[in-house]
């Protein structure tokens, strides 16, 4: 027991809410609990007694009990060996317990976040020297932590003053101190490879930026219709199985982020196994490596305990601040925010707290918004750029999107990628509603897009959706008095926009071409779908019935192309639109022939 500990006595334990009689604690300070050990936090203070919500089931555990207070809030250790580690909802590493607990987590296990025998190669950056004047969030020095991650050593935020030593290049374990701070005050600082930080802090940074590039998925409806900065705040919300895991594992797998946190909050067990099992294997298509050097996954599924599912979400985007500190830009996905809102109102609940809409307190607003706000770019402590982006899936019940998480959600975030079960039910994959789905980024991602990829992006994205919306309407009116009602162009533009949906929106995660499509393959393909139909519509006008555009093989391809043409095959797109153009032509003249 440290010197600090305070030991109090078990009083009452109502599920995971523990109440024990402990002088001196304080809210949010870490928990002993019974023999066992079970980790939890005080969540509220009533005179000499603590509520604790415990991390693990309390099954077996008595009143009378011994309740050992730790003197620190829920913190976690940022250092070397976090990249490819999976964690669970309180940093435990989860494969390093596997192999002393085996499949089953003993209950009270526990063993430090980061291991203690491995050594790194530590580098010193070049120009620090004893005497130098050093700031919270400045690099001592570097790690390479993998083939892919240069893992800089901060000077943790809350230290600052003269350099007094620094430790030379060499091989260090992360307890080794490697520098040394004076402060102030003269309190002398020993800095080691790895700092804990409390998980319901966000890390300092020195000033927000506005997000300026996209962040690219190579997933046609996100990157080209709905587009997501790096530092911006994201949703999926979608009913039961209309693919909000696969858009957020695609995310995970294709986005060009330099770091992936991939948060499994609540979700089933499954879903979670699924991807623990696939992840490792994966390949990296920026690369060539494998995708854990840049991952790393907290998995936290239904049967674990429901407060550590609340703690998940923080425990992921601590370490995902870490990394943006370090400059780089990091992607964040929460699997779901509904489980982790359940998790509140569990909690709540427990507590006697007054449910507001639909049982949840009246936090939830604002605590979501907590949440989503340590998503962002920004200046970091020691200079440098990097930048959170944070997507968060929501399993609203019944596929309501009024429910209060998704409602709320939607207030807060600046993309909403809205997954539909009619489009689900008719497998039109990613399921991304193109009429209530939404981005405030539009504008931002267009500089980018017309600077990297093709000048008319904006004008492009633009016709397509305008088609879309036309679509809508025609359909109503087909729905109303029959398809005899529509004209050869109105019918032309129905089969426009099917192209746009088939040939461009539709994108299968299981098409080992299609899965990930590069942005000059999404531009392309975009500008094919409404060349063809501005070609079309040129010979209606002309006369043209629409059955013989409609009869033309041309349109299947087209519809075919992302399949068939890998995203090193542009040339072969190009060539495509001459087909296309020759096809039209000799229509045209066949036409005007004929008189
Ligand atoms: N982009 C896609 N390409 C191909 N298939 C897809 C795609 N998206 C979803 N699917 C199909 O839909 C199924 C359900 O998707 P997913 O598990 O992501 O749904 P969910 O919304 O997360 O479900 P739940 O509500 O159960 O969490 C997948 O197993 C897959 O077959």
């Amino acid at each position: 027991m440290n010197p600090s500990d305070k030991t109090g006595v078990i009083c009452e334990i109502n599920g995971p809410i523990v109440t024990i009689e402990l002088a001196g604690g304080c809210l949010g300070e870490q928990v002993k609990l019974g023999a066992l050990e079970l980790y939890g936090e005080i969540i509220a203070l009533n005179g000499r007694h603590a509520i604790v919500q415990s991390y693990e089931s309390t099954e077996g555990v008595r009143p009378g009990e011994p309740a050992v207070g730790l003197g620190w809030p829920l913190s976690v250790e940022l250092g070397p060996g976090l990249m490819g580690s999976i964690f669970d909802g309180v940093q435990r590493p989860l494969t390093r317990i596997a192999l002393e607990s085996g499949d089953y987590i003993r209950r009270g296990i526990s063993l430090p976040a980061l291991d203690r025998e491995r050594r790194w190669p530590f580098t010193p950056c070049a120009d620090l020297e004893p005497g130098a004047q050093i700031e919270g969030g400045a690099v001592l020095g570097s790690v390479q932590e993998t083939a892919r991650i240069e893992h800089r050593i901060l000077v943790p935020p809350n230290v600052s003053g003269e350099l007094e030593e620094i430790a030379p290049a060499g091989e260090y374990d992360i307890e080794s101190v490697i520098a040394r701070v004076r402060d102030a005050q003269g309190n002398s600082h020993r800095l080691r490879l790895y700092h804990r930080w409390p998980v319901r802090q966000p890390r300092p940074y020195r000033r927000r930026d506005d997000g300026v590039v996209p962040l690219i998925t190579g997933q046609r409806v996100i990157d080209t219709f709905f587009p997501q900065l790096k530092g911006g705040k994201g949703a999926v919300p979608g009913p039961f199985g209309a693919g909000k895991t696969v858009v957020q594992q695609q995310i995970a797998r294709w986005s060009n982020a330099d770091i992936v946190i991939y948060v499994g909050c609540g979700e089933r067990g499954n879903e979670l196994v699924d991807v623990l099992e696939t992840f490792p294997k994966l390949i990296d298509p920026y690369s060539g490596r494998r995708l854990m050097e840049r991952t790393l996954l907290v998995a936290n599924t239904s049967n674990m305990p429901v407060v550590a599912r609340e703690a998940s979400v923080y425990v992921g985007l601590t370490l995902a601040e870490y990394y943006r500190d370090m400059g780089y830009d990091v992607v964040m996905l929460a699997d779901s925010t509904s489980r982790w809102a359940e998790a509140l109102r569990e909690v709540a609940g427990r507590l006697g707290q007054m449910p507001v809409e639909e049982g949840y307190p009246a936090y939830l607003a604002s605590r979501l918004a907590a949440v989503y706000e340590r998503a962002g770019r920004v200046e970091t402590l020691g200079g440098g750029s990097g930048s959170v982006t944070l997507i968060g899936a929501v399993s609203p019940p019944g596929g309501d999107f009024s429910e209060p998480v998704t409602s709320h959600t939607k207030d807060i975030i600046e993309t909403f990628w809205a997954l539909s079960k009619e489009l689900a039910d008719a497998r039109h994959y990613p399921s991304i509603d193109w009429v209530t789905s939404f981005s405030k980024h539009v504008k931002t991602a267009a500089q980018w897009w017309h600077l990297e990829v093709g000048l008319d992006w904006g004008r492009r994205r633009d016709q397509a959706l305008g088609l879309l919306a036309r679509d809508a309407e025609l359909s109503r009116i087909v729905n109303l008095v029959g398809p005899e009602a529509l004209s050869d162009a109105q019918r032309w533009e129905l089969e426009g926009a099917a192209l746009i949906k088939e040939a461009v929106l539709q994108q299968s995660a299981l098409d080992e071409i299609d899965t990930f499509c590069s942005p000059p393959k999404q531009y392309a393909l975009l500008d094919l779908a409404l060349h063809l139909y501005e070609r079309g519509t040129d010979l209606i006008r002309l006369g043209v019935p629409v059955i013989e555009l409609q009869r033309l093989p041309l349109l299947a391809k087209l519809r075919r192309l992302k399949s068939i043409y890998s995203n090193d095959q542009l040339d072969q797109l190009q060539a495509f639109r001459q087909e296309i153009d020759q096809t039209l032509e000799a229509i045209q003249l066949d036409y005007a022939k004929q008189g």
